[in-house]
Order: structure tokens, then sequence, then C-alpha cells
């Protein structure tokens, strides 16, 4: 037997805990004492936002309800890390905490399942979408006013399954999580240019103690940089409008092939009326304030009222 060395916290829908294999995986790849066998040991832990099953998160509270219980269990030494989608992370980390990692970004694009129909356009009039992301709502209502859109939460496999069971004509899932899952083919790839995805997503992030040199020393081994200045980006945007549930708000950095940063951002009125975009282009070293300029571009243009519509 050896000695656990790195205790792994995660909630526990089958996503987290493949995207929590993921991690282990990589870094028993990476870091030799970490290869033997029970070094790693992964601790599942239930999140308010994985109780609440029955309204949208915006009204119970946002994003960081993913989060909170598993941060508690980092700060009172519980475990010494924990895997998150960086999609459901709040702009700052409590007092204490950071993240130290990314994993490789997956696709970040939306994925429509809506059985033989393959293109927004071609949803039926009226068609019935179950989505809760706000941003989803906003854009698709944006494209086409006369969708119904309905609340529709749960994991996965719930939300595939209601929409098997027609209890909805279609739904948006984020590709990563499908890819992740096995269930890339279940629909079809959304262009960014039609529905752009949430902040952060496709990239799973490894958050622990700020102090912990030695964790820190293992997870900067699998740390994709790439990954980081990227998510920089788009997360100095949101911080910048201020990113809840509650306001519908998109964007996405890349690194382009000169080694330069290009970053799209949106927000929306959540009715759809109105959708505002900016990009911005740069080097690498400035992607958070790329980031900063264009959140502060979106708001002076949405201007007072904006968001809060
Ligand atoms: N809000 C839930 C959530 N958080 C991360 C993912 C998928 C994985 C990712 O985007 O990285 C999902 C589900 C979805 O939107 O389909």
């Amino acid at each position: 037997m050896t000695a656990t060395l790195l205790r792994l916290g995660t909630r526990g829908s089958k996503l987290a805990l493949t995207q929590t294999g993921l991690v282990r995986d990589a870094l028993a790849k990476a870091v030799p004492a970490l290869a033997a066998p029970g070094a790693i040991e992964i601790t599942v832990i239930r999140t308010t936002g994985d109780a609440i099953q029955d309204r949208p998160l915006a009204e119970a509270g946002g994003k960081g309800l993913f989060v909170k219980e598993i941060e508690e269990a980092m700060l009172g030494g519980r475990i010494d890390a924990a895997v998150h989608s960086m999609k459901d992370m709040p702009t700052a980390q409590p007092p204490g905490l950071a993240i130290a990692a990314f994993l490789p970004r997956e696709d970040v694009r939306d994925v429509l399942i809506a059985g033989e129909v393959r293109r927004i356009a071609d949803l039926k009039h009226g068609a019935i979408v179950g989505t809760s992301a706000l941003r989803r709502r906003a854009q698709l209502l944006h494209r086409r006013p006369d969708l119904q859109i309905v609340t529709l939460r749960g994991n996965v496999d719930t939300r595939l399954a209601k929409r098997a069971d027609g209890v909805v004509d279609a739904t948006l899932l984020a590709l990563a999580g499908l890819k992740r899952l096995g269930l890339a083919d279940v629909g079809a790839p959304i262009s960014e240019d039609e529905i752009l995805p949430a902040v952060g997503q496709g990239a799973v992030c490894i958050e622990c103690r700020a102090d912990d040199a030695r964790t820190r020393g293992w997870l900067a081994a699998i740390d994709h940089a790439a990954t980081a200045t990227c998510v920089a980006a788009e997360h100095a945007m949101l911080a910048v409008l201020d990113g809840s549930c509650r306001t519908p708000i998109a964007g996405h950095a890349v690194l382009d092939a000169t080694g330069g940063l290009h970053l799209r951002g949106l927000i929306a009125k959540p009715d759809g009326s109105e959708v505002l975009t900016t990009e911005r282009q740069g080097a690498i070293r400035d992607a958070e304030r790329l980031g900063r300029e264009a959140g502060e571009e979106l708001k002076r243009r949405g201007g007072p009222g904006f968001l809060e519509s």
C-alpha cells in the first residue's frame, strides 16, 4: 500500500468523474511519484448545485453553487485539490485558493440535439427548446424569436432523456462534455457565429490551496499554458461585466497561428431582442488587458440597464 499523496475532490456527476479521471491520468503520467497505485485518492462532494434540480441556478444564487462545498473541503484540509469545469467557476477564488492548472481545452462549441434537425434555422416554427442557460436562451431567441424556451436542468443523461421522450423538441449542450462522455454524435455542433460559447466552456481546471507548494508543483507539470491564457482573457472580460447566471454573456479566446490572441465577446438581452458583440486581437502577454477592454467596451455600449433588462 502506497501512502495517499494527493486527495482530489470532485462533484459526483458522470462528467465530473470522467474529467477527474483525466486529471488523475495526466498527473500519473507527468509525476512519477503519483503513478503509484493509491497515490491519488478521489473524493466525491455533493454541491448545492447538484441538489437543486427543479429551478434555474440563476434563481438559486448563481454558478458558484457548483464549487462552494468543494472549496470548503479544500480550505478545511479534507482534500488537497479539486477538479472543476471552468465554465462553472466564479471570476475570483476565495482567499487561500488558486486555480493552479488547466487540462488542454476541448472543442468549445454547443451542440444542437434535435433528432433529425441539425441546424437552428431548420427547427420547426414555435419549437420547444429546453435550456436553463440564459446565454443559450438569448442567442437562440435572437435568431429565432418564434422558439419557445423552457427550463431544462439536470445532468447530461437526464437532459438527453427528456429530449428523447419528447418533453422538448430540442436542447443545447456543450460538445466538450458530450465528447468526454463518448456522446459526441448525439447532435450537431453549432458554429460560434450562431451561438458563442460560455466563458471557460470546454476547459477543465484544477484548484488548490494557494500556499500548498507541493501540490502546486505537481499541478504545474500538467498545466496547459495556451488554455490558461485564453481563459484568463475570457475571465477578465467576464469580471468587468460582473458575470452571473442572470446576465447573458458569452466569450471565447483562441491563440492564432502567429502567436497572438483573438477574443470574441457578446452580451445580450435575456429575451434576445438585442445582442452586442466585440472582438480584440493582440499579444498573448496582454491577454487580461484585452479581456478587460472587451468587457469595458460591451459595458459602455450596452449602457446602464442593458444587462438588468
Ligand atoms: N453548466 C453545466 C456544465 N458545466 C460544464 C459543462 C460541460 C463541459 C464544459 O463546457 O466544459 C456543463 C454542461 C453543458 O453545458 O452541457
